[in-house]
Order: C-alpha cells, then structure tokens, then sequence
C-alpha cells in the first residue's frame, strides 16, 4: 500500500511574480499543499487536474525523484527515503523525459536498464521478449532511439520503465503524442499491469482512460487536493452523466459538492 500524509512542495524562485498567485509567498512557489492520498495494493490510481496542477510534481515526489518539503510518502508501512534503493527496485516510473538514452537502440536500453536492476542475461532477455509483443516493439528494437517517431519513443520509455517488472508503477501521461493504435497497446498493457494485480498511479487528461482504468481518482487543483474517491461516485457526488461533466463542475466549485 502506498499512503501519502500532508505532502507538501515548494519550489525557491527567482525574480518577481509576474502575476497575483496565491501559490508565490515571496522566493517560494508552493506546488503542493498538504496532500492526502493512498493507494491499495492492486488498485489504480488517476491523477486529475488542469494543466500545472501539480500532477507531475506529485508523481515525481512519489518516485524520490524529488524530496518533499513536508510531509511523508510510505510503501508498505516504511517511508520512501529509509532504504531508496530497495523501494527503486519495486517502482517503474514513466516521465515526461522518457528516460531513454538517444544513442542507443531500444533492445540496448532495455538491457542497461535492466542490468542496472540487477536482473541477470536470462531474465532481461525474457523480459524483452514479452515486453516487445505486449507494446508491438519487435520492428524497432534494433533501432537507435534518436531514430525513433513519437509513439515509438513512448512505448519504448513504457518497456523501460517495466523492464524489472516493477510492483509499483508510476505513468505520466503515458499516452500523450500516441495515436488510435499505440494508445490501444498501452492501454491494453496498463490492463494487462491491472489484472497482475500491479499498484498503478497515472495522470492523464483522458477521461476515457480514467473511465476503462481507474479504481479511484484524485483531483488536484492549484496543489491542493479537490476530491478523492471512487470512479462512479465522483459522478453520482457531482451529479453529472460523465466524467468530463463531473470534472469541469468540480474543478469550477474548488471541489465543494
Ligand atoms: N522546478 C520547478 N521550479 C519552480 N516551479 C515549478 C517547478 N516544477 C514545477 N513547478 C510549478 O509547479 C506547478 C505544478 O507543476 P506540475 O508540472 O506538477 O503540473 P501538472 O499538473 O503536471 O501540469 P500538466 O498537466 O501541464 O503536466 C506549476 O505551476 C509549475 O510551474
């Protein structure tokens, strides 16, 4: 289980506020005040909300790849912090930034990164193997990232990001810049991480996904969290007919039912 306990974020900033921000106290831009979530294992986790949110900037502290300001991030009863490397091998995390190296093929990616979680020669080229077919690789494997189109990018960063078959994973918009087809794939394949009884957090702006994939939704606004709960009832709470209706009236009434 993953349990997030009033965490906040700030950020120092230089130079003045170009406009009124109640986010910027003096040097300070507070990403995130005082969330509260969690996450069951096996269950999946939407992460909502407007453009600059703070949906990223959660998922990032949730990864360790940012320390919080404030508050506490625990797996499975420990904290993140109290043995990071432990709690690495359990997580794949996909970023904005991919995470591939450009001068590398797909297949060598694949093996570094799974050399680096310690899986041995066998194991990765399993590993591979499945992953290839689960997000349609097999054609591209053997090309350098830096050739690669968008989508493809995108489902290499997803394999990486699953190579140690991760218990916990962490999706940033994992289906932005891909068309019908590659969405199908990695929609199929976060499917396939559910039904494995994987722990999934993902931000998106699709409510189509949130409706095929999310068990409960968190929405955030301006860093503060606007509600949290299960998928159906956040319509029935906001009295709409779909998400999108439900998402719009809550994000106009800062989350009051
Ligand atoms: N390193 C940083 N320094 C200063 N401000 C930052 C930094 N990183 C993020 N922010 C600010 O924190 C806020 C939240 O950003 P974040 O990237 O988490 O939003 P988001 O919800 O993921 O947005 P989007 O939907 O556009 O991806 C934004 O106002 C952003 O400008």
């Amino acid at each position: 289980m993953l349990k997030v306990q009033g965490l906040q974020k700030f950020f120092k900033v230089s130079g003045k506020a170009k406009h009124q921000d109640a986010r910027r106290r003096g040097k300070q831009f507070w990403a995130l005040e005082s969330l509260s979530f969690e996450a069951e294992t096996g269950e999946v986790i939407g992460l909502l909300g407007a453009n600059g949110a703070g949906k990223t900037t959660t998922l990032r502290l949730l990864t360790g790849i940012l320390s919080e300001s404030d508050g506490s991030i625990e797996y499975n009863n420990q904290s993140i912090g109290a043995d990071p490397l432990a709690y690495r091998r359990q997580l794949g995390f996909l970023s904005g930034s991919k995470g591939l190296y450009d001068r590398l093929s797909v297949i060598e990616n694949l093996q570094f990164f799974g050399r680096m979680y310690g899986l041995n020669a066998q194991n990765i080229a399993q590993r591979i193997d499945s992953l290839a077919q689960q997000l349609d690789l097999t054609e591209f494997l053997d090309r350098k990232v830096s050739e690669l189109s968008t989508g493809m990018r995108q489902r290499a960063a997803i394999a990486r990001a699953l190579v140690h078959d991760p218990k916990l994973v962490v999706f940033d918009e994992p289906t932005t810049g891909l068309d019908i087809v590659a969405t199908e794939r990695v929609l199929q394949c976060v499917e396939a991480l559910k039904s494995d009884g994987k722990t999934i957090l993902f931000a998106t702006h699709h409510m189509d996904e949130v409706e095929l994939l999310c068990d409960r939704i968190l929405v955030i606004d301006k860093g503060k969290r606007l509600y949290f709960g299960d998928v159906e009832r956040f319509k029935t709470d906001y009295q709409a007919t779909s998400l999108n209706a439900a998402l719009r009236d809550c994000l106009q009434s800062g989350g009051a039912l």
